[in-house]
């Protein structure tokens, strides 16, 4: 007789795997990549210096770190077949086509199932898909708006050629060092929702792309990752100090969320919020100014409204701030966070690679008594 055991709805607070990845500490606001506080590595480190350790499992030598960005960059530009095909996805937005594009780039190399390969030939095609996604997404960008793609350039740190292949212009070194620490801390969080969809998708034993693909799509919705362009959107809705708390009461009157606030794991605030409040202000401006007076009236409102709930600022919220103040477009908010996070979804389908056990949970059907009789011929009277 199959025991079965309940766990809460969402999953909430159940655990699933063992991990080697890096680990979030809710009630402590606190999470760590490996062995390091994720947000000591933004200010210490370079994305390729995290990309390494997410995937090696230590920080780089120097001569290490050199030959891994060797082993990058032929990746970098788009392939032939992507040249040829993005012009096609233009009217799609920039994540759709990423989902499509790297679909096709994926099959064309052509990546084969994860079970079939060695761990070396799984991490060459996690390598490939990560060093690939910032040039299709700013490819899609400025196709877009009728311009060319632009190749990458080698004297530009990652953050630097990103900015620079989707705005053609060299970034000031402020914007860049932001958009780098922006992306260090959203490399990983834990199993999040897009995360676990690509090691159920890796549990399968199915290719690399397959399973980054499918995190994109779980990446796409407005709550999980589709947030710092609606964080945005609701300052503008806002428009003044005058209008915050009708806005505010407005929103949750309607039952509506307010975008940038609440998170899951956290029950205190989110230490990627409290860095990227720090990044903004050293732009300084109304716009920080503005966002940190309508983050207090979020937070002591929704303390009145919902008691207990425990929400505060996530990271969604000042990276908008910050994205918009280094000259990325709205559109590109959600695209630029999964530059970052391909390189935490592919460090946890390499790990799960190494586990042959599918992920296979049961639902408890809810419908209709069955067997039926079916009606004749299959329809309904
Ligand atoms: C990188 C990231 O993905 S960070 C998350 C980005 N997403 C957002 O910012 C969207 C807004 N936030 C949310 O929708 C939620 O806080 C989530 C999805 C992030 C986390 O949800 P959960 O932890 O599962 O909380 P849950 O949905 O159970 O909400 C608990 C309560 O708080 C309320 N709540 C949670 N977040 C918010 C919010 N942003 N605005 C208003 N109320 C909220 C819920 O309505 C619920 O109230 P109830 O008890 O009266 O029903
Ligand atoms: O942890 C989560 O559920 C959402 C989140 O903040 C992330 O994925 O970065």
């Amino acid at each position: 007789m199959t025991e079965f055991i309940e766990v809460p709805k969402g999953l909430d607070r159940v655990i699933v795997a063992d991990t080697e990845i890096g680990d979030v500490r809710g009630e402590e606001g606190f999470y760590h990549y490996r062995q390091y506080n994720a947000v000591e590595l933004a200010r210490h480190c370079s994305f390729e210096q995290v990309w390494y350790l997410m995937t090696h499992g230590a920080l780089p030598t120097r001569a290490q770190l050199a030959a891994f960005k060797e082993r990058v960059a032929p990746h970098r530009a788009l392939t032939p077949q992507l040249r040829e095909l993005l012009p096609h996805l233009v009217g799609a937005s920039p994540l759709d086509g990423l989902r499509t594009a790297l679909s096709a780039a994926c099959a064309a190399r052509p990546m084969r199932p994860v079970l079939d390969i060695d761990e070396d030939a799984r991490a060459e095609d996690a390598l490939f898909a990560c060093a690939v996604t910032p040039a299709v997404l700013t490819a899609m960008w400025r196709l877009g708006r009728g311009e060319t793609p632009l190749d990458p350039r080698a004297d530009l740190g990652y953050a630097a050629n990103y900015l620079y292949m989707m705005t053609g212009e060299v970034p000031t070194a402020e914007a860049a060092r932001a958009i780098e620490h922006y992306l260090i801390l959203t490399i990983d969080h834990g199993f999040n929702a897009s995360t676990f969809t690509a090691r159920v998708i890796a549990s399968t034993g199915a290719d690399v792309g397959a399973a980054l693909v499918g995190a994109i799509g779980a990446l796409s919705g407005p709550l999980h990752g589709g947030a710092p362009a609606r964080a945005l959107d609701a300052l503008d809705a806002i428009g003044g100090p005058d209008n915050i708390d009708a806005w505010i009461r407005g929103e949750l009157e309607a039952g509506r969320r307010i975008m940038g606030f609440g998170h899951n794991v956290y029950k205190t605030e989110d230490p990627r919020s409290n860095h990227l409040r720090e990044v903004a202000t050293e732009f300084g401006g109304d716009i920080v100014d503005f966002s940190k007076t309508v983050e207090r009236r979020v937070v002591e409102i929704l303390a009145e409204v919902k008691p207990g709930r425990k929400l505060y600022t996530n990271v969604e919220f000042y990276a908008g701030v910050v994205m918009e103040l280094s000259g990325v477009p709205r559109p590109m908010f959600t695209p630029t966070f999964t530059t970052s996070r391909v390189v935490g979804w592919s460090a946890n389908i390499l790990e799960q690679a190494r586990d042959s056990k599918i992920i296979r949970p049961r639902a408890r059907y809810v419908g209709a008594p069955p067997p039926q009789p079916v009606p004749e011929g299959g329809f309904e009277d």
